[in-house]
């Protein structure tokens, strides 16, 4: 069982291996790093801690340069349960903690997480304008008890892992290239919330989500899978704005192609995969012309979904 730690809830009591990162997307070069955090947490009798920030630390302290998040919040604490880490320590934004220097820094693992062992990627920069590299955590470390072990690259096709190059293949909706770096399907974890009941007037009952402003993920039309509670749906999805409608607000918007499931706005949280980006979506002249074209969606998404399961 993962538990979810607060800044609030520091100090911990119990000696840990941890390892410190934004983990975005939790790719397989992450992955591998919290599988050593957990052999050795393992070998050595300690419990594995994952510290990781949200927002991401750039959208505050560099906005300029942020981009976009490949999963949001619930799907990250999703993912690291999923792990079966000890601990995850959720690092909201704080300006205080964002100013810790590279030697505060790496005294509060020391006191607040009871940090033995430090597992970091070996171009690992931390503290305050990233002062602190490898080189410095492990001299730093040795002399106030904490062993720094840098791991190498992770690469596929000889390039580097990294989530800059998922979140751009994701926004151009390249689902297949960003499995092959996540090592899974594509999803995400939302919260079901209220829709405007549109789509039972036309026909297509959607499942509501409210996806946050700043996902990678291209806009428009997607075939996929909804699961709840391990069962899983066939779907079209569609993600943006409904311009046919003069729709305002960003849904991704979910209708079960052969089935039905009973959800409770603002209380249930669905998974949604997304398997195949389909098409752009546009304003149509009439909502004739809308229903004909995700009636071809659907036709198109049996035939994907014939052939690509959920795992
Ligand atoms: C597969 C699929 C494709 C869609 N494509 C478009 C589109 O291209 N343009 C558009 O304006 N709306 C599109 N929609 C959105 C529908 O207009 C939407 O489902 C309807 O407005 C329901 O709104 P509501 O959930 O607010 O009731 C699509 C919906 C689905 C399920
Ligand atoms: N492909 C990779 N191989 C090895 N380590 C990696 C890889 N990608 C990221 N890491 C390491 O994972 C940790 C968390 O990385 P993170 O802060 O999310 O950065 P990034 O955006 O580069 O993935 C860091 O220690 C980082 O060095």
């Amino acid at each position: 069982m993962t538990k979810i730690l607060h800044l609030k809830d520091l100090p911990i009591t119990e000696s840990t291996v941890c390892t410190v990162g934004n983990f975005d997307g939790l790719h397989l070069g992450h992955k591998e790093i919290i599988k050593k955090v957990k052999d050795i947490a393992k070998k050595e009798n300690l419990k594995s801690l994952v510290i990781t920030f949200h927002p991401h630390p750039r959208k505050i302290l560099n906005p300029k340069k942020y981009k976009c998040s490949i999963v949001n919040l619930e799907t990250k604490i999703y993912l690291f349960k999923k792990e079966n880490i000890d601990y995850l320590l959720i690092v909201e934004f704080n300006k205080d903690f964002y100013q810790k220097s590279a030697f505060e820094f790496l005294n509060f693992l020391k006191n607040a997480l009871k940090c033995k062992v430090l597992i970091v990627g070996k171009d690992w920069k931390f503290g305050f304008k990233q002062e602190g590299d490898i080189q410095y955590a492990k001299k730093v470390g040795s002399s106030i008890g904490i062993k720094v072990i840098p791991i190498e690259d992770i690469k596929s096709n000889s390039s580097r892992i990294s989530s800059s190059l998922i979140r751009e293949l994701l926004s151009k909706g390249e689902l297949k290239k960003v499995e092959k770096l996540l090592g899974r399907r594509y999803f995400l974890i939302e919260k079901v919330v209220k829709g405007d009941g549109k789509g039972r007037e036309i026909g297509f009952p959607t499942i509501n989500l409210k996806p946050d402003d700043d996902l990678c993920l291209k806009k428009g039309v997607y075939v996929g899978y909804l699961e709840k509670d391990e069962k899983v749906y066939k779907a079209v999805i569609n993600y943006g704005n409904r311009p046919t409608l003069d729709g305002k607000k960003t849904f991704i918007e979910v209708h079960l192609i052969e089935d039905k499931v009973d959800l409770k706005t603002e209380e249930d949280y669905v998974k949604v995969y997304f398997i195949e980006y389909l098409r752009e979506e546009k304003k149509f002249e009439s909502v004739e012309d809308l229903k004909n074209q995700i009636k071809l969606d659907i036709q198109k998404a049996k035939e994907v979904l014939e052939v690509e399961k959920v795992v």
